[in-house]
């Protein structure tokens, strides 16, 4: 069994505390939105998909104890609840993009069809089907890039490198860039995991190598400031990242750190791949420079007081430098090409 960042039946939710994680393993009630809103943004849980999928389900959870005189005044509700819910953390996209998706499911309920009881329990099944849909979606981007990689490489031993923390605990589980290192594990072709720290809040040495371990896959860690070393020394297949968003023309906001490992890979004519769902993608920004980059405080990075710090949560890897491809569950895709692929697919979302 894969470790569960998330467990649900209907009127139930329950987190695994991530900021427990590795000595602790403690679940939490989400009981409604605002604790779902305050698990966010506390990072009890975190990773774009999970975002994601606590804020729906935490709000399906309030839902369920309410009733409603008319669909109408549901919809208001919910509306009102989905706003609130994308604020708790603004760089990554699943959230936005899952509220806009169900604000519009929550109006078709409103034809007159369904009573408000019915209504409501309509949209606590679409939040539902998350949970199931995340997972079908990261086995097949674990495919995918699994196989591209596979394909560049030859008889060469698959050694990837990846950062942050993309697996179970960051999604409903499989994982999307672990997905890929966990399909090559599941092939017998994995000769080796890294994974980097991930500075400031170790999510790479708390949470990575925790599921790495916990899955017996053959895994090593390093600082992140070992990355150029290891490209230049130890034969890396590929660089796989997970994404919180990527815009129109490819450029992909990621953990801190992400920017710098694709300029380390070009240096060194490592293929570099981004992992992620559609519904990471937002095609309704042009370029990297407009996404909003989260700050996150100072206590995060500080061990000594009086220090001025600056601690910006993720950066934006321009798109020439994905040299591999963004892998979706729909194949991978030169970056310049994602507009027009994806384009094919945005209907098959809900
Ligand atoms: C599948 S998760 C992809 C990204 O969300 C992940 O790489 C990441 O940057 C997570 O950041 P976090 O600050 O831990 O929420």
């Amino acid at each position: 069994m894969t470790l569960q960042s998330i467990k649900y039946e209907r009127g139930r939710l329950q987190i695994l505390d991530q900021l427990l994680l590795p000595d602790t393993t403690r679940y939490v009630d989400v009981k409604n939105s605002e604790d779902g809103w305050q698990a966010i943004k506390k990072m009890q849980v975190r990773g774009a998909p999970a975002i994601a999928i606590v804020g729906c389900l935490s709000l399906g959870v309030e839902l369920y104890d309410k009733t409603f005189m008319s669909v109408s005044d549901m919809q208001s509700f919910v509306t009102e609840k989905l706003n609130y819910l994308v604020t708790a953390r603004p760089t990554a996209v699943n959230m936005a993009d899952a509220a806009a998706r169900f604000m519009a499911f929550s109006k078709t309920l409103a034809d007159g069809s369904l009573s408000p009881g019915d209504a409501k329990i309509r949209l606590i099944e679409e939040f539902e089907s998350m949970l199931e849909k995340d997972i079908a979606t990261n086995k097949l981007i674990g495919k995918f890039g699994g196989e591209d990689i596979l394909s560049r490489s030859g008889s060469k031993p698959i050694q990837i490198l990846t950062h942050c923390n993309t697996g179970s605990l960051a999604t409903a589980g499989y994982g999307t860039a672990l997905g890929v290192i966990r399909y090559l594990h599941e092939q017998g072709k994995l000769d080796q995991a890294f994974c980097t720290e991930t500075r400031p809040y170790n999510q790479g040495s708390r949470l990575t190598a925790y599921e790495l371990v916990y899955e017996k896959m053959n895994a090593t860690l390093i600082c992140d400031s070992m990355a150029a070393l290891l490209m230049h020394q130890k034969n890396i297949s590929a660089v796989v990242v997970g994404a919180d968003r990527v815009v129109s023309n490819g450029d992909t906001a990621n953990k801190i750190g992400t920017y710098q490992l694709a300029i380390v890979a070009k240096h060194h004519g490592v293929p570099f791949y981004v992992a992620c769902p559609l519904t990471t993608y937002d095609g309704s920004k042009k370029s990297g420079e407009e996404i909003v980059i989260e700050e996150r405080p100072a206590k995060e990075m500080t061990t000594v007081k009086g220090i001025n710090c600056w601690n910006p949560a993720f950066d934006v890897t321009p798109a020439e430098l994905i040299t591999g491809g963004i892998i979706t569950e729909y194949g991978v895709f030169p970056p310049s090409k994602l507009k027009e692929e994806l384009a094919k697919y945005q209907n098959d979302k809900l």
